[in-house]
């Protein structure tokens, strides 16, 4: 397997200058520029309440009332830290929904196999395991076959193991498909695991860009890997000494 190298900025997948918002009286984004090239995968870590879920909100398009400019130059998919299915819809009805057309029925089961749900296409949400509900997500969000995929905490409700195997498919999947992907994460560890590039949300603005030349697997004792790890969680202020 290649080494992932961060993308080539001239094609963009997503640019966005200026980005603010407010609540209240509480400027909780201040101005935030950022780019993500097509195919890289760009982790955004930040404190408790930096404004992380905000910024991804409004780079997806879900907020109207922050200011400043931000273009997607293709299509997007959004997953969220809890799985958001209809309960009062079976699986394959949640993966699809939204889409229409004569193909749609052979994309969500091929959507379900790459997730490893072929056969819980009849299965209610109910019926699912914690794991199995996100990877549900994830195939909803796979079926639209976006040029970016915008995770918030996508893991961060799962136990440790299966958030290890959900990296796993994640990386997997990226590597099959090619999306971009911002991933919003606490997870310094998944953060580095994953991404390209970090960047670290503080005051309203990216304070830090860091990108991440491990190669494709980092041993978990490669002194690079320590190294970074430092770097980022002095930055958060999490000491290390
Ligand atoms: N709809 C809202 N109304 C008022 N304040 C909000 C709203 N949404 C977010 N905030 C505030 O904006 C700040 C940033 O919240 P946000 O959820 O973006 O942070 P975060 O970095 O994702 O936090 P966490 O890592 O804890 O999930 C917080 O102070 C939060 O209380």
């Amino acid at each position: 397997m290649a080494t992932r190298t961060a993308g080539d900025l001239t094609r963009p997948v997503l640019t966005a200058h200026g980005v603010a918002r407010a609540f209240g009286p509480t400027v909780v984004l201040a101005g935030v520029d950022l780019a993500i090239a097509a195919g890289e995968t760009v982790a955004l870590l930040g404190g408790s309440g930096s404004g992380k879920s905000t910024l991804l909100r409004v780079l997806a398009g879900l907020d109207d009332e922050a200011t400043g400019e931000h273009v997607l130059h293709g299509t997007a998919a959004v997953v969220f830290q809890e799985h958001r299915l209809l309960p009062w819809k079976r699986v394959a009805d949640n993966v699809a929904l939204g889409l229409a057309g004569p193909g749609v029925g052979v994309r969500v089961d091929r959507a379900l196999a790459e997730v490893g749900l072929a056969d819980r296409g009849r299965a209610w949400p109910a019926e699912l395991s914690g794991g199995q509900a996100q990877r549900v997500a994830v195939a909803r969000a796979l079926v639209r076959e976006p040029d970016l995929l915008l995770l918030d905490e996508p893991f961060g409700a799962l136990d440790a193991l299966t958030r290890l195997r959900m990296q796993g498919l994640l990386r997997r999947l990226r590597a099959e498909h090619g999306f971009a992907a911002l991933l919003v994460t606490h997870d310094v560890e998944e953060a580095l695991l994953l991404a390209d590039r970090v960047l670290l949300l503080d005051d309203g603005v990216i304070a830090e860009e860091v990108p991440v030349d491990l190669g494709p697997a980092p041993r978990p004792d490669d002194p690079a890997l320590g190294a970074l790890r430092r770097r980022l969680l002095d930055r958060l202020g999490v000491p290390t000494a």
